[in-house]
C-alpha cells in the first residue's frame, strides 16, 4: 500500500498536518520515535507552565506576605508535589494522542523513520511508501566544540527532576536559562546563569532586557555576562563550569540552555534526495523541499521562523493547504506574540525599536516605567523594574511593535500581537473598552 502521507514526529506541526489531511480523505501515518505527543505537551511549553504557576503562587504569597496572605512569608514550593501535579498533565498525553490518531484512522507507527528513498520511509524493518513526507520531526540542544559537554542535563532532565538540586548552572542566556532560573530560585535553589555576550534574549527589547537582568540579579540569581561556555569538568559529586576568560563556577548540575537546532541526523536524508546545508533544510517558501517535490517540512525541523508553538502551528496550517490545493501557501508569521516565563514574564510581538530603526521606519516609542500601577503594586512588583514600550509607525499610525515586562504580560500582549497583525492603529487601540481593572486597561495609559 501507498500512503498519501507519511508525517514525521506527532507534536504540534504533525499532528495539525496528519489531522487535516485525513479529515479530507487521504491515507495518513504518523511516525514517533518517543512517546507519542512531541515536546509542547510532553517537555516544554505545557509542563513548564505548570511549574511557572506553582512558584509564581508561592512567590506571589510571600510578595504579598505582609498585605493579608496569612503565613505568605513562609510560603514555599513542595518540589515533588508540583512535578507529582506536572506528571497528572503529562503522563495521560501519550496514550491519549495515539488513541486520538487511531480513531482519526491515522496509523501511528512507533520507531525512528529514516528515508531509503525520495518516496519512501523505513522504520526498524518496515518500509512505507508515500505519496507526500512531512518532516516535522522538531529540534535538539545545539552540541559545541566543547571539552566535557557531555555533562550538561537538558531541558528534559530539569522538567523530571525528582528533587531540586542545590546549586544549579544554567549555560546559555536564552528563553529556557531564564525560564528555568526565576523557576528555581523561587523553589529555593542557588542558580548561576552564563551569557557570552552583554545581550542575553537577544530577539526582546533590549532596555527590557536590562530590567529583568537586574531584577534577576535582586533574586539572587547569579547572572554573568561575557561568559562564553569553555568546559564543563567533574568535580567530586557536581560539575566546575568554565568560561573562556577564566572565571569557573560550581554547582551540582549543569543545564543546557544554549539553543536548539533541527532534528534530522537520524533521517539519513540524503537517500530521500532531501537538501540540507548547514544543518538545515533546503525547503522553498511554501515549505516544500527544493530538492524533492514529494517532501515538506515544518515546525522546528524546518526553522523557517522562531522555534515556537504558533509558529509550529502556523507552518502546518500552511503545508496541510500546500498538499490538499495548489502550492501557493506560504506562512504568515507577522505579529507572532512570544513571551519568556520569568516572573514576571518578559512578552514581545512585532519589531523592537532597534530593529523599526534599522529598517528605516520614522517611529514614536511610546515607553515608560509601571513600577507604581495599580495592577503592579497589587501583585507585589513595585520593585520589579516593571515596563512596556509600544513602537508606532509614524506615517500609518499603525503599531508595529510592542515589549512588555509586567504581571500578565503574557496574556496582555495578545491584544498587541493582534494589533500588530490587522495593521491597527493606535488611535483605534486607545479607544478600546476593557474590562476594568485588568492587565489590559494599562494599554490605554501605555498609548498615552
Ligand atoms: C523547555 C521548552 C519550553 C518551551 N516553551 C515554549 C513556550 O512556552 N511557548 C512556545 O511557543 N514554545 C515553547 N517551546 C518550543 C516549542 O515546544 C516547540 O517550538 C514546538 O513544540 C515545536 O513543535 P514541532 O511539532 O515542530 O516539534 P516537536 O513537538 O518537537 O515534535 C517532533 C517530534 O518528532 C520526533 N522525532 C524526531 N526525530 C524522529 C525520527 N527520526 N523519527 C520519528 N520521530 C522523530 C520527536 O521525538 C518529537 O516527538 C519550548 C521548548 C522547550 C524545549
Ligand atoms: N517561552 C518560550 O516560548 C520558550 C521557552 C523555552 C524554549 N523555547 C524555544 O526553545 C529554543 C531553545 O531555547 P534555548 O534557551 O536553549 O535557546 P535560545 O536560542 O533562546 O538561547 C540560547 C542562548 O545561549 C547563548 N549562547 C550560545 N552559545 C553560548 C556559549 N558558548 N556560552 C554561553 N552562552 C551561549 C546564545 O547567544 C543564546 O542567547 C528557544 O530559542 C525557543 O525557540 C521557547
Amino acid at each position: 500500500m501507498t500512503f498519501d502521507l507519511v508525517v514525521l514526529g506527532s507534536g504540534s506541526a504533525a499532528t495539525r498536518i496528519a489531522e487535516t489531511c485525513r479529515k479530507a480523505g487521504w491515507s495518513v501515518a504518523v511516525v514517533e520515535e518517543r512517546e507519542f505527543g512531541g515536546t509542547c505537551a510532553l517537555r516544554g511549553c505545557e509542563p513548564k507552565k505548570v511549574i511557572w504557576t506553582i512558584t509564581e503562587a508561592v512567590d506571589r504569597a510571600r510578595r504579598l506576605g505582609e498585605h493579608g496572605v496569612a503565613d505568605g512569608k513562609d510560603a514555599r514550593v513542595d518540589w515533588p508535589a508540583l512535578m507529582a501535579f506536572k506528571r497528572s498533565f503529562t503522563d495521560p498525553v501519550p496514550a491519549n494522542r495515539a488513541e486520538e490518531l487511531r480513531k482519526a484512522g491515522i496509523e501511528a507507527v512507533q520507531g525512528t523513520a529514516r528515508f531509503v528513498g525520495p518516496n519512501t520511509i523505513a522504520v526498524g524493518d518496515r518500509e512505507l511508501d508515500a505519496r507526500h513526507i512531512v518532516i516535522a520531526t522538531g529540534a535538539t540542544p545545539v552540541r559545541l566544540p566543547v571539552k566535557g559537554f557531555e555533562h550538561l542535563l537538558t531541558s528534559d532532565d530539569f522538567l523530571a527532576f525528582g528533587e531540586l538540586p542545590r546549586r544549579i548552572v544554567l549555560v546559555g542566556g536564552g528563553y529556557i536559562s531564564f525560564e528555568f532560573a526565576h523557576m528555581a530560585v523561587r523553589a529555593g535553589a542557588e542558580v548561576t546563569l552564563l551569557h557570552k555576550n552583554q545581550k542575553p534574549l537577544g530577539h526582546f527589547d533590549g532596555d527590557l532586557v536590562k530590567r529583568l537582568v537586574e531584577h534577576s540579579r535582586r533574586l539572587g540569581i547569579r547572572v554573568e555576562l561575557d561568559a562564553e561556555v569553555s568546559e564543563i569538568e567533574k568535580r567530586g559529586d557536581g560539575f566546575r563550569v568554565s568560561v573562556k576568560d577564566g572565571r569557573a563556577f560550581d554547582a551540582d548540575v549543569a543545564i543546557h540552555g544554549l539553543g536548539r537546532v533541527p532534528n534530522l541526523d537520524s533521517l539519513d536524508l540524503e537517500a530521500g534526495d532531501v537538501a540540507c546545508e548547514k544543518g538545515r533544510l533546503k525547503l522553498d517558501r511554501h515549505l516544500r523541499s527544493t530538492s524533492n517535490p514529494a517532501v515538506f517540512a515544518a515546525g522546528d525541523a524546518a526553522s523557517n521562523g522562531a522555534a515556537l508553538t504558533p509558529i509550529a502551528t502556523e507552518d502546518a496550517e500552511c503545508v496541510a493547504q500546500n498538499l490538499l490545493q495548489d502550492c501557493t501557501h506560504e506562512p504568515d508569521y507577522n505579529g507572532f506574540a512570544s513571551v519568556v516565563f520569568t516572573i514576571p514574564p518578559l512578552a514581545m510581538t512585532g519589531l523592537t525599536e532597534e530593529k523599526a530603526r534599522e529598517n528605516g521606519r520614522e517611529i514614536d516609542v511610546h515607553t515608560g516605567s509601571m513600577d507604581s500601577f495599580q495592577s503592579v503594586r497589587r501583585d507585589g512588583h513595585e520593585d520589579a523594574g516593571t515596563a512596556y514600550k509600544v513602537i508606532v509607525d509614524r506615517q500609518t499610525g499603525c503599531i508595529v511593535g510592542a515589549h512588555l515586562f509586567v504581571p500578565d504580560a503574557q496574556e496582555v500582549i495578545n491584544l498587541f500581537a493582534l494589533s500588530v497583525r490587522l495593521d491597527v492603529k493606535a488611535s483605534e487601540l486607545d479607544k478600546l473598552l476593557s474590562a476594568y481593572p485588568s492587565g489590559a486597561s494599562n494599554i490605554t495609559s501605555m498609548l498615552g
